[in-house]
């Protein structure tokens, strides 16, 4: 049940004694209230109308005099028209629900105007009950007449709590039609005795549930219900938990969203039960949670927070629609999350749940409601998890269902034992200018492409569009780009692999290039990248390298620190959308270097790089003919977080500058599927 409905009709009846008090002429409070379109289901269409009372009721309508349309009624009326009030089908002594001359219901075309004419004609108010609008006024027959157009706040801001009794609001106990009706909702008579659920019988003879609220027994306020669902509260009433008094002392509490609930809760066992009275919100509110003074929606809260405070475990059984989980969400941050639970209403069908206790109750029974509290679930607390919520995810692993669950293999073998690459991991790559490393990663990703069919978002500051496209197509088709020196005599690739390589190239990079001077922060290089996870499914993200990113900070923020928040950066990406990312770095300024490959701890900048990859590998290359081949490349993997994927180590490949491509320094152990061109090449 939304809020909403509720608060309209509960605001006509604040608002009534809002107004009441503007006018002295007027009674001191109402007497009866009207609902027009009364219906029910199981009921002959005149039902409701014929539904007859317990004998109770017959004081109640000799106390209800009809006045005779006296001429002051008349002036009265004849007033009302001039300000194109619709008077014809209202009658004095009642609240009569009409169509807003000022807002004509909204787009609704709600009647939305509460008019008010005293039993002797004389005067009459009115309410706009639509916020927009909050027309409102009084005239006297014989006097003139106010109106404002306010907000409805404004309207009903004093509220002055009432006392009230079973008397003065003349309930009786419930006839048989309507204990025929809970009997059908499985709720029995007892359980509607010892929860004093009682009648009334409005002015124009029908019958409704009232619903009492209590405090130690004494009657605080009560809330009709149509048959049809229409509900409204008695004006001016404190607001509390339905069934207050059956969770005093209690440690474990339930929290439903209807007085019907409540009931059904009875039904299964369960005493220790409470409803909110105002239903669901629609959705679960943005803002910070308000001062308990300030927090109007859930002033019921706050009113029986001495029987809340006691309770250890407080389930929340709520609709298992929107509004129903928005409304434990809402009394779940004000309750402390540590203390509550959930129910997960069972299955209707293959694809619908139940949606409330009533309901499991009529389908399923006592001991289908009470099962459903018994499993109940500790309430989710963002952030605080059980494995147990891995289970599914801890299983496919087991089973090899995620797939990759020991990485990707690079394609080289020799490489295999050290270095496999795992969706979600950073990899931090460094080694001294020139070694390299840019190649070595274009080298990765073709194999990645043709083992896997990795796609990938490339940012690389360092390359033009075209020398990148160059490296890539070479390595792609297996031929020089151009016939040059470099090319060594292998003739240059063809136009026709130029554009089979185009293919190739549209179908599996995006580039995140920056288009000005500036450079780009990386906050703007992770949303570029996500929107081609999202949109291309890219699985693998390289940044080459650190130093061309903008690294502007705030000056309290030292280097290591910057550095740490870029990397948690990354990682949350790399991790949230199962992308790879390889992340260049390099080494500081090396003093006295003698040729050997660096180390991760020598990445300038920090010591965050190694302590916050998932993988740290440094390329390095022979240059000196003496010490081996110059064409030589060491892969030294030197860090490897995930045991499953690899381990520290150091493999050797051969780079052939004529295509970039790299080999195992043993051919054959190049594991990656020979390429269509491989064979033309041979030849
Ligand atoms: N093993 C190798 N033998 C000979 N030349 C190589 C080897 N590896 C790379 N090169 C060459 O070195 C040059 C630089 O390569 P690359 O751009 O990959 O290095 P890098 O480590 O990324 O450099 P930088 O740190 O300056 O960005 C390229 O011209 C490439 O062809």
């Amino acid at each position: 049940m939304l809020t909403e409905e509720l608060v309209v009709e509960e605001a006509i009846v604040t608002g009534k004694t809002v107004e009441l008090r503007d006018v002295s002429s007027l009674p001191a409070k109402p007497t009866s209230l009207h609902f027009t379109d009364f219906s029910l289901k199981h009921i002959p269409k005149n039902g409701p109308f014929s539904l007859k009372t317990n004998g109770y009721s017959h004081v109640f309508h000799t106390n209800v005099p009809r006045p005779p349309e006296d001429m002051q009624l008349k002036i009265l009326k004849h007033k009302l028209e001039e300000l194109r009030i619709d008077t014809k089908t209202c009658m004095p002594g009642q609240y009569n629900h009409l169509m807003c001359p000022k807002c004509e219901g909204g787009d609704t075309a709600k009647r939305s105007l509460s008019l008010f004419i005293t039993q002797d004609g004389g005067a009459a108010l009115w309410t706009c009950f639509r916020a927009k609008c909050g027309w409102q006024g009084s005239t006297k027959a014989f006097a003139g007449t106010s109106s404002s157009c306010g907000t409805l706040k404004q309207a009903s801001k004093v509220k002055k709590i009432r006392q009230i009794t079973e008397a003065d609001l003349q309930l009786e106990p419930l006839c048989d039609k309507l204990l025929g009706y809970f009997a059908e909702r499985m709720i029995s008579k007892e359980t509607l005795q010892r929860n004093c659920v009682m009648q009334k019988c409005t002015f124009d003879d029908q019958i409704v549930i009232a619903f009492t609220y209590r405090r130690h027994g004494q009657l605080v306020s009560c809330k009709y219900r149509e048959i049809k669902k229409k509900f409204w509260q008695e004006a001016d009433t404190e607001k509390i938990f339905y069934g207050l008094d059956d969770i005093e002392g209690e440690a474990d509490i339930i929290i439903v969203e209807g007085e019907m609930d409540k009931l059904a809760m009875e039904e299964a066992g369960f005493r220790n039960c409470v409803s909110v009275p105002d239903g669901a919100p629609a959705t679960v509110s943005s803002k910070e949670l308000p001062p308990e003074e300030k927090d109007t929606k859930y002033q019921y809260l706050w009113n029986c927070k001495e029987y809340l405070d006691k309770a250890s475990r407080i389930i929340l059984a709520t609709d298992g629609d929107l509004p129903g989980q928005a409304l434990a969400e809402e009394l779940a941050r004000r309750l402390g999350k540590e203390r509550c639970w959930r129910v997960t209403w069972p299955m209707r069908n293959k694809s619908d749940r139940f949606k409330d206790a009533n309901e499991v109750l009529i389908y399923l029974g006592a001991d289908g409601l009470k099962e459903v509290i018994e499993n109940a679930e500790l309430y989710p607390i963002r952030g605080l998890f059980k494995f147990r919520d891995y289970f599914d995810e801890i299983d496919a692993y087991y089973h090899r269902r995620l797939g990759y669950e020991f990485g990707v293999s690079t394609g080289w073998s020799d490489l295999n034992e050290l270095y496999n690459v795992v969706p979600g991991e950073l990899t931090i790559i460094t080694g001294v200018p020139n070694s390299g490393k840019s190649e070595w990663i274009d080298a990765l990703m073709c194999n990645l492409n043709q083992i896997a069919g990795w796609k990938f978002v490339l940012c690389s500051m360092e390359n033009s569009v075209r020398d990148h496209a160059r490296k890539l197509l070479e390595k792609y088709i297996k031929k020089p780009f151009f016939d040059a020196r470099y090319g060594e005599f292998v003739k240059r690739m063809s136009v026709a692999d130029l554009e089979k390589g185009k293919r190739w190239l549209a179908d599996n990079f995006c580039l995140i290039r920056c288009e000005d001077d500036a450079l780009p922060h990386v906050d703007w290089v992770l949303d570029l990248a996500k929107s081609a996870v999202l949109r291309h499914g890219v699985r693998g993200l390289v940044i080459d390298p650190y130093n061309e990113l903008d690294h502007q900070r705030s000056p309290n923020q030292t280097e290591t620190e910057y550095v740490s928040q870029i990397l948690t950066k990354i990682k949350r990406f790399a991790q949230h959308h199962g992308c790879h990312v390889w992340f260049v770095a390099h080494p500081r300024q090396l003093h006295n270097w003698i040729g050997g490959p660096p180390n991760l701890y020598d990445i300038s900048g920090s010591a965050h790089f190694i302590n916050k990859c998932d993988n740290g590998i440094v390329i390095h290359r022979n240059r000196n003919p003496n010490a081996g081949p110059i064409d030589r490349v060491q892969v030294c993997v030197r860090k490897v977080r995930n045991k499953v994927a690899g381990t520290v180590g150091d493999a050797f490949l051969m780079y052939d500058r004529t295509t970039g491509e790299f080999t195992g320094v043993d051919k054959s152990s190049t594991n990656v599927p020979e390429h269509p061109h491989e064979s033309i090449r041979k030849k």
